[in-house]
């Protein structure tokens, strides 16, 4: 089975997909990582995140033990991140690696789980489960505001809302496998609720394929 969730940055995504991957024994894919690690390569090299010759190359020579690297979560590799997703190149670079984890999924499970921006339209068609999970822009900027000073980075959360206002309008202007809910995708706004209530509404909806 897979499973496919998207949605713009700090909806709720990530902590979804975690523990839904964790309750069916599937394995999850954080795709953004895949994009902030390519970011980050260029920052760290040096280069503009907008340049595309820079960024393919990075694409291509990605190092997977930077996936989980905790410098990938910074609001500025987030920025460098929807700057290099917006290049078709590095787009194309990226796909098999998720295609081929949703068909072939690591040690065996029975599912997969992806998140990101476009994997119920781009990555994964056919998903056999697709969400879009949301919130307003108040909301998403105060979790990840808080988010970012429980980890100890000296954030303001003005700027926080503002990086996220330019992001998901890139993202969601962007060209190639725009931020989008796939027609056939159940939409959770979760502005008023909390981690527990998106994940009950969740599992019943990967299990019975509806909410009612
Ligand atoms: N429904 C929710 N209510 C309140 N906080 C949430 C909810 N879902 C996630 N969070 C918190 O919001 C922050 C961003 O969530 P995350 O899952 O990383 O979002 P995304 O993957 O969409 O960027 C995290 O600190 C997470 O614990
Ligand atoms: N499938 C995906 C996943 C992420 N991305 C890009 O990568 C950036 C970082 O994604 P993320 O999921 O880590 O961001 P958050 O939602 O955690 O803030 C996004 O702003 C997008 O530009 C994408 O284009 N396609």
């Amino acid at each position: 089975m897979i499973v496919a969730i998207d949605g713009p940055a700090a909806s709720g995504k990530g902590t979804l997909a975690r523990r839904l991957a964790r309750h069916f024994g599937f394995a999850y894919l954080d795709t953004g990582s895949l994009y902030r690690a390519v970011g980050f390569a260029v920052l760290q090299a040096g280069g503009d995140p907008a340049d595309e010759a820079t960024a393919e190359v990075a694409a291509r020579s990605l190092d997977p033990a930077l996936l989980d690297d905790g410098r990938l979560r910074t609001d500025d590799v987030a920025q460098a991140a929807s700057k290099v997703a917006a290049i078709p190149a590095v787009r194309a670079a990226l796909l098999d690696f998720q295609r081929r984890f949703a068909a072939a999924p690591p040690d065996g499970a029975k599912g997969a789980v992806l998140d990101g921006r476009d994997i119920g339209t781009v990555v994964c068609p056919d998903a056999d489960r697709k969400m879009f999970v949301t919130a307003s822009i108040d909301v998403r900027a105060k979790r990840r505001f808080k988010e970012l000073r429980e980890k100890g980075l000296d954030v303001i959360e003005s700027a926080v809302r503002q990086d996220m206002v330019n992001r998901d309008a890139r993202d969601a202007g962007r060209s190639v496998a725009p931020l989008a809910p796939a027609e056939d995708a159940l939409v959770f706004d979760t502005s008023d609720l909390d981690a527990e209530q998106v994940f009950a509404l969740a599992v019943r909806y990967v299990t019975d394929g509806r909410l009612g």
